[in-house]
């Protein structure tokens, strides 16, 4: 029979996983049996969604051990032996109805209740988080220097609202085994099954499409782009990273960083100093912000939120360096640069906590205030061909 290339390349796969199963999976022997069962069963359906669902799971049980979460396996009378010493196959009939009975236990009917969808897809989109996210970008795109184009902003705001809703959703998603381990986390609509799997990412995708194309299109191709790279960044680099490495909160870290720049990127079209410098806010901003919370790592990451808040209060200094704000930033922003450097640094000696909740509480108004007091500083725009009155050259004179 003639197979399509695809079928080849299905069947590659297919035997590289059976090939890791056997050989890297001893303690999974079962679970590899049955998947061996499936290919021969049906070979020309070899790699299916129910392989991409066992090596999920893979993921899962080898990742994170400390998690102890086992695929259960159901063993149903209807499935077929394998013995692999002699390869022979012993083969159980099964009839039409026993098979519709044992295809009706794999399959729990989902009762959405309408009214909950507006909570629902608000979790899903970690709508508290989504809405600094747009603040931030808000913010670069308020401290570009250009003139403001209330609907450009409108716009952008809101593809880049839908792209934080894609990326919070997907990662949840992917996160489902994880989650329902954490008490901050069970009660997330996917853990706690108020919807299904398809219905989440259909969400993701519903958000995600419209959200990346009116980036690209109404706004410009460049904010598109690092829309979609930063839900790919969020979804298929940081996400997984969390389970393998601590290296992960550098990657989260530019994920957080590059709503600000695509907000300057949104007024400008091209990324600048300016961009780099807000989105800097933002990195160092996310240390104190999370590390706080990250209890076991809690005194490597303090030393490391403490010292990312000093990069902060140099960042508020280069600010006017770099022409975006007066040197008045600067100054006005040294209180509440100052109070969560103390925060950081109580928590980097006593690492309890108390020290570590008010550390994370303070992240989560300074950084909206930092932002608001860099926009009422903005340097303001000269138009060279504008000759200044000279009430108002001495006055930017003095403000700068
Ligand atoms: C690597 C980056 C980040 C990590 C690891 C992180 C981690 C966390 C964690 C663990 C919480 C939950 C705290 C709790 O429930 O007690 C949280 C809350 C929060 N984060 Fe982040 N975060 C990161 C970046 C950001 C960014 C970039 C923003 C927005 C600009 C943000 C905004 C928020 C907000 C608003 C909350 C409070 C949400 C709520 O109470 O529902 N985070 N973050
Ligand atoms: C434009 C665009 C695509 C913006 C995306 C912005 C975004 C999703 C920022 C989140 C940053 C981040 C690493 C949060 C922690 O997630 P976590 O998975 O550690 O948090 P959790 O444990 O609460 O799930």
């Amino acid at each position: 029979m003639y197979k399509t290339p695809c079928c080849r390349l299905s069947g590659l796969v297919g035997l590289s996983v059976k090939r890791k199963l056997v050989l890297n999976v001893p303690q999974c022997n079962q679970t590899a049996r049955n998947l061996i069962q499936l290919h021969r069963r049906d070979p020309s359906n070899w790699l299916t969604y129910q392989h991409l669902i066992f090596l999920k799971r893979q993921y899962v049980t080898k990742n994170n051990s400390e998690l102890h979460q086992r695929a259960i396996l159901k063993h149903t009378p209807a499935l077929t032996l394998v013995d692999e010493q002699d390869d022979t196959i012993e083969r159980q009939v099964e009839t039409d109805q026993a098979k519709e009975a044992r295809l009706d236990r794999q399959w729990r009917q989902m009762k959405v209740n309408v009214a909950d969808l507006p909570d629902v897809y608000a979790k899903l989109a970690k709508i508290k988080l989504t809405a600094l996210v747009v603040t931030s970008a808000a913010a670069g795109f308020a401290m570009a220097p250009v003139p403001f184009d209330p609907l450009l902003f409108f716009v952008s705001s809101l593809g880049i609202g839908l792209a934080s809703c894609t990326a919070n959703s997907i990662n949840q998603y992917f996160e489902v085994p994880f989650d329902s381990n954490m008490n901050r986390t069970k009660n997330r609509p996917l853990v706690r099954g108020q919807v299904s799997p398809l219905h989440a990412v259909s969400f993701a995708l519903a958000c995600g499409i419209p959200g990346v194309a009116l980036l690209t299109l109404a706004v410009n191709p460049l904010t598109g782009f690092l829309g979609a790279l930063n839900i790919f960044l969020y979804t298929c680099c940081y996400t997984p990273l969390k389970r393998l490495s601590i290296s992960n909160t550098w990657v989260g870290a530019v994920v957080g960083a590059l709503p600000p720049a695509m907000g300057w990127t949104a007024a400008t079209g091209c990324l600048g100093q300016g961009a780099l410098l807000m989105g800097g806010f933002l990195y160092c901003w996310q240390f104190p912000h999370f590390n706080a919370l990250s209890w076991n790592l809690r005194e490597d990451y303090s030393r490391g939120g403490y010292r990312m808040i000093l990069g902060l209060i140099g960042l508020s200094t280069l600010a006017p360096v770099l022409d975006v704000t007066t040197w008045t930033f600067p100054v006005i922003s040294l209180p509440i640069n100052l109070y969560i450097s103390y925060l950081a640094f109580r928590f980097y000696r006593k690492g309890d906590r108390s020290s570590a909740r008010k550390l994370f509480f303070c992240s989560l108004w300074h950084l909206p205030m930092l932002l608001l007091l860099a926009f009422t500083c903005k340097k303001p725009r000269r138009d060279p061909e504008e000759p200044a009155p000279p009430a108002a050259s001495l006055a930017l004179a003095l403000q700068s």
